[in-house]
């Protein structure tokens, strides 16, 4: 469960001595419980990404507490934010984020060599989720040498290796054709009923809103509209 309340979040900008408080977001209240698909709407400049920075611990707010798992993070170090990081969440980028020296199979076993887990079992574990995923056949290739929806595939199962119970995502499908997009987000939702992951995804795009339980509207930093649950 995310329990963000009355979040607030202001950038300070300009020259020393001169800098002005920019408020982005203000008093933003919602939840989101585990096992759902909440989206994050709004124009540019909303405050989207600065809300999706708050909740993975790369900002911290000006006022306002968040709640996760029922851990009050609000207030977590660099530190501990690292390690609750790699416990609980998976990331998921427009731009894919791959390491383009690595294969599928070694940009899905990184984050495992990062944790110390022994290689035979990082094998075991990559090869099951790149057949999950529908990489299988691909994982001596490079992220050249596949097509935008298997690198968005790669990089959701790379997300998913450490067995996280969240994950966020910015724009996963923004820069995939419509029939790459509906296959990504079928996948994002077989992955929710079959292993209830929660997923908080940023978008513009309806047909992400669509596979949504909760679609929260920003409007110039304030919620406008927040979420009904709806069945999908
Ligand atoms: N590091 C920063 N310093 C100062 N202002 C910032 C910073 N990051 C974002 N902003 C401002 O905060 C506001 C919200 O930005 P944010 O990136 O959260 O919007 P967004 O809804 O994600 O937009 P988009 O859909 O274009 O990505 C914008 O006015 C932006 O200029």
């Amino acid at each position: 469960m995310i329990e963000v309340k009355n979040l607030s979040h202001s950038f300070r900008v300009g020259k020393k001595g001169t800098e002005k408080e920019i408020p982005v977001l203000k008093n933003v209240t919602f939840n989101i419980k585990q096992g759902e698909i909440a989206t994050i709407v709004g124009r540019s400049g909303s405050g989207k990404s600065t809300l999706l920075n708050l909740i993975s611990g790369y900002i911290s707010p000006t006022e306002g507490e968040l709640i996760i798992h029922e851990n009050n993070v609000t207030n977590f170090n660099e530190k501990e934010w690292a390690k609750f990081r790699l416990s609980h969440f998976g990331f998921i980028f427009q731009s894919f984020q791959l390491i383009p020296s690595l294969t599928t199979f070694e940009n899905v076993e990184l984050p495992l060599t990062l944790k110390g887990v022994p290689s035979p079992e990082r094998k075991k574990q990559v090869m099951d989720l790149l057949q999950n995923v529908g990489l299988h056949e691909h994982a001596s290739h490079y992220p050249n040498e596949l097509s935008g929806g298997q690198q968005q595939r790669v990089s959701i199962a790379r997300a998913l290796i450490t067995k996280p119970s969240i994950i966020l995502a910015d724009e996963p499908t923004g820069s995939l054709d419509t029939e790459t997009e509906l296959e990504i987000l079928d996948l994002i939702r077989s992955l929710n009923l079959e292993k209830g992951i929660t997923f908080c995804i940023i978008t513009h795009d309806d047909e992400v809103a669509k596979i949504s339980n909760h679609q929260f509207h920003l409007q110039d930093g304030v919620l406008s509209k927040g979420g009904a649950f709806v069945e999908v």
